[in-house]
C-alpha cells in the first residue's frame, strides 16, 4: 500500500475534505444519531469518576451500607448505559460509513472509467489502484473511529476540566499547570525517539544492502580482489548502527525515566496537593479520588489528540488525492443499446491535414499532416516501420484522443460532432495484444454485445471458426479461459476476439495484425475468420506482414508520422524508389506476385 501523504490542517483543506459530506447526506439521520450515542456514551464515562468519587466519599464519612449501595446502583446503570450507547455508537457509525465508502467507491470507479485516455497516460494504473485503496481504507478509520475518537477526547477534556471545576477550582489549576505540561513533554519526546529509530532502521537497511550486492556481486567482487575493502565498507556501516543504536538506547532510557518520573511525579503533586487540602478541610478523601482519576483520563486524551490530530493530516491528504480524480473532467459517454438509424455510420473515413501530437508530449507531433480518404466498406492497410504512426491513426478514429489540428470526418460528419458512445459503439477493434478477461469464453465473446443472445454467440464463435475448439473443451462456453486468457492459446484467443467483434457488427472494423507466427493450421482458420469479419464493412488493417494485404483496395504507407505512398499494392510496387516497394523485396512478396 502507498504510504499516504500528509496534509497540513488548513481550512482549504477543511473545506474540500466537508464534500466527503454530500456522500454521508443521504445517510445524515443515522449519522446524527450515531454522534448522539457517542455524545451519550463519552458524558457517561465521563461521570465514572465522579460517581466512584462519591462512592468513596460515602464509605469514609461513614455513611449508611443503603446509601452505599444505592451509589453502586446508580453507577452500574450508568454502566449498563454506556455500553449501550458504545454498542448503538458503533454500529451506526459502521453502517453509515460502510453505506457511505461504497458510494464513494462507486462514484469514484465510475468517474474514474470515464475519463479519456490522456488521464491514463498521465497517471500509472498501478499506483492510481493502490492510492484509491489506500485512500478509501482511511476514510473509513477516519469516519469510523478518528471523529468518534475526537469527539470524546474533547468531551473527555473539556467536561472534566468542568467537574474538576465544579469540584475545586483551587486544585483544578494545579492540575492544569502540571498535567498537560508533562503530556505534551512526553508527545514530543515520544515523537523524537520515533524518528530516531527510523533512521537506525535505515542504517540497518544500508548495511544489509551492502551483503545483498557484494553476494550477488561476489564474482565481480573476488575477481577485483576487493574483499578486504569490502569488509571495511561493511565494518564501518555496521558500527555506525551500533552507535545510532547506543544513542538511541540513551533517549529511551532517559524517556522511560521521564515517563515514570514526570508521570508519577504530576500524580505525586497532585495527590500531595490534594492531601493537604483535605486536611484543611477543603475537600474529602472521595473528591481527591474523582480527581486523580480525571487527570489520568486527561492526560490520555491529551495524549490521544496529539495521534490524532497525524491522522486528521492523513485524512485530507486522502481526501485531496480523492477529489483530484473525481474533479478531472469526464469523457461524455451515454449508454447505447441500439444505435439509432439516422447515427448509423456508413463507413467513409476522411482524414484531412491532420497533425496530432500526444498531450504527454505536446511539441512532437507523431502525425504530420496526414490525409487520406477510405470509401465505405474498403479494406485499407496501414504500413510504416515501428513508432511510424499506424496505432495513433487506430486511436484517433476511436477518438481516444482529440486532434488538435487538421480534421477527421466519419462519413459527412466532423468526428467531434458524433457523440462519443455513437461513435465507438459503431467501430471494433481486434487488436495484437489481445485482451481477455479472466471470466468465461461466454463472457468473453459477450463482450462485444452484453445483451447478445445464446444463440447470436454460437453463431458468432462458428463465424470465427472458433466454435471447432469450443466445442472440444468439456465446459463449451463455459470454459474458463485464465487470467487475460492465459488457458487459451494465440489462435485461440484471435479467434475468441473475432467472435466477440463479430457479434458487436461494427461498420468500421480495425485490426491490428498479429506479429506472432501460427502454425499454418491456425492461421488459416484466423484468415478465413478474419475474411468472414471483414465482408461488408469498412476495414483498416495495420499490416506488419505485407503478404496478407495484397488485394487491399490501398496502402497507405507512413514513415515517421508523415504519408509518404498511398495506393494499391501494384502501384505501389511500380513506384520505381518506394518504400513499400522496398519492405516488399525485404519480406519476398514482389517475387511471389511477379511470379
Ligand atoms: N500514449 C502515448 N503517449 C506519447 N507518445 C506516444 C504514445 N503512444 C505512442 N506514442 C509515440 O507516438 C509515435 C507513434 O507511435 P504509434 O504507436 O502510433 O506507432 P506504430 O506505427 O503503431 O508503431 P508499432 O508498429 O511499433 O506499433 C511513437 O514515436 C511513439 O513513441
Amino acid at each position: 500500500m502507498t504510504e499516504i501523504k500528509k496534509k497540513k490542517i488548513t481550512r482549504s483543506g477543511l473545506k474540500e475534505a466537508f464534500q466527503l459530506y454530500k456522500f454521508i447526506k443521504p445517510y445524515r439521520v443515522e449519522y446524527f444519531i450515531g454522534i448522539f450515542f457517542l455524545l451519550g456514551s463519552s458524558l457517561a464515562s465521563l461521570a465514572f469518576p465522579k460517581l466512584l468519587g462519591d462512592l468513596v466519599s460515602a464509605g469514609s464519612s461513614g455513611l449508611l451500607a443503603e446509601k452505599i449501595n444505592s451509589l453502586a446502583i446508580l453507577i452500574g446503570f450508568v454502566l449498563i448505559a454506556q455500553a449501550v450507547f458504545s454498542y448503538f455508537r458503533t454500529y451506526l457509525f459502521v453502517r453509515v460509513t460502510e453505506k457511505t465508502l461504497s458510494d464513494v467507491r462507486q462514484y469514484t470507479y465510475n468517474h474514474l472509467i470515464r475519463l479519456p485516455l490522456a488521464f491514463f497516460e498521465k497517471r500509472r494504473v498501478g499506483e492510481l489502484n493502490s492510492r484509491l485503496s489506500s485512500d478509501i481504507s482511511l476514510l473509513q478509520e477516519s469516519l469510523t473511529t478518528t471523529l468518534a475518537e475526537f469527539v470524546r477526547q474533547i468531551i473527555t477534556i473539556l467536561g472534566g476540566i468542568a467537574v474538576m471545576v465544579y469540584i475545586l477550582p483551587k486544585l483544578t489549576v494545579f492540575m492544569l499547570a502540571v498535567i498537560p505540561a508533562v503530556v505534551l513533554l512526553a508527545v514530543v519526546f515520544g515523537r523524537f525517539i520515533r524518528r530516531y529509530s527510523k533512521k537506525s532502521q535505515a542504517e540497518v537497511a544500508d548495511s544489509n544492502t551492502i551483503v545483498e550486492e557484494t553476494l550477488q556481486g561476489i564474482q565481480s567482487v573476488k575477481s577485483y580482489t576487493n574483499e578486504f575493502w569490502e569488509m571495511a565498507r561493511y565494518k564501518k556501516k555496521t558500527n555506525e548502527i551500533a552507535s545510532v543504536g547506543i544513542k538511541g538506547g540513551v533517549y529511551r532510557g532517559a524517556f522511560g525515566s521521564f515517563m515514570v518520573f514526570g508521570l508519577f511525579g504530576a500524580l505525586v503533586a497532585i495527590i500531595w496537593r490534594g492531601a493537604s487540602l483535605i486536611a484543611t478541610g477543603e475537600m474529602d478523601a472521595g473528591e481527591l479520588f474523582s480527581f486523580v482519576l480525571y487527570s489520568g483520563f486527561i492526560a490520555g486524551s491529551i495524549g490521544g489528540l496529539a495521534s490524532l490530530f497525524a491522522k486528521i493530516q492523513r485524512f485530507l491528504g486522502a481526501t485531496e488525492d480523492l477529489f483530484e480524480i473525481t474533479n478531472e473532467k469526464e469523457e461524455e459517454i451515454i449508454e447505447i443499446k441500439d444505435v439509432r438509424p439516422a447515427d448509423k455510420l456508413k463507413g467513409r473515413v476522411e482524414f484531412k491535414n491532420l497533425s496530432f501530437a500526444y498531450p504527454v508530449r505536446p511539441d512532437t507531433n507523431v502525425l504530420k499532416n496526414v490525409s487520406f480518404v477510405i470509401e465505405p466498406e474498403q479494406m485499407v492497410a496501414l504500413v510504416g516501420a515501428s513508432g511510424a504512426g499506424k496505432t495513433t491513426i487506430t486511436s484517433l478514429l476511436f477518438q481516444l484522443h482529440k486532434t488538435d489540428e487538421g480534421m477527421l470526418w466519419f462519413d459527412n460528419k466532423e468526428a467531434s460532432e458524433i457523440p462519443l458512445s455513437v461513435l465507438r459503439s459503431q467501430l471494433a477493434l481486434v487488436p495484437q495484444d489481445i485482451f481477455l478477461f479472466g471470466g468465461s469464453i461466454r463472457e468473453n465473446i459477450a463482450y462485444g454485445k452484453p445483451t447478445a443472445s445464446e444463440e447470436e454467440i454460437i453463431s458468432a464463435a462458428k463465424n470465427a471458426n472458433a466454435w471447432e475448439f469450443i466445442e472440444d473443451f468439456e465446459e463449451g462456453l463455459d470454459t474458463i479461459v485464465g487470467e487475460r486468457g492465459t488457458q487459451l492459446s494465440g489462435g485461440q484467443r484471435q479467434r475468441i476476439a473475432i467472435a466477440r467483434a463479430l457479434l458487436r457488427n461494427p461498420r468500421i472494423l480495425i485490426l491490428d495484425e498479429a506479429t506472432s507466427a501460427l502454425d499454418s493450421h491456425s492461421e488459416k482458420l484466423v484468415q478465413d475468420a478474419l475474411h468472414t469479419l471483414m465482408h461488408g464493412r469498412t476495414t483498416i488493417v495495420i499490416a506488419h506482414r505485407l503478404s496478407t494485404i495484397k488485394n487491399a483496395d490501398q496502402i497507405i504507407v507512413l514513415d515517421k508520422g508523415q504519408l509518404i505512398e498511398k495506393g494499391t499494392h501494384e502501384e505501389l510496387l511500380e513506384m520505381s524508389d518506394g518504400v513499400y516497394k522496398k519492405l516488399s523485396s525485404l519480406q519476398g512478396i514482389e517475387q511471389q506476385v511477379v511470379s
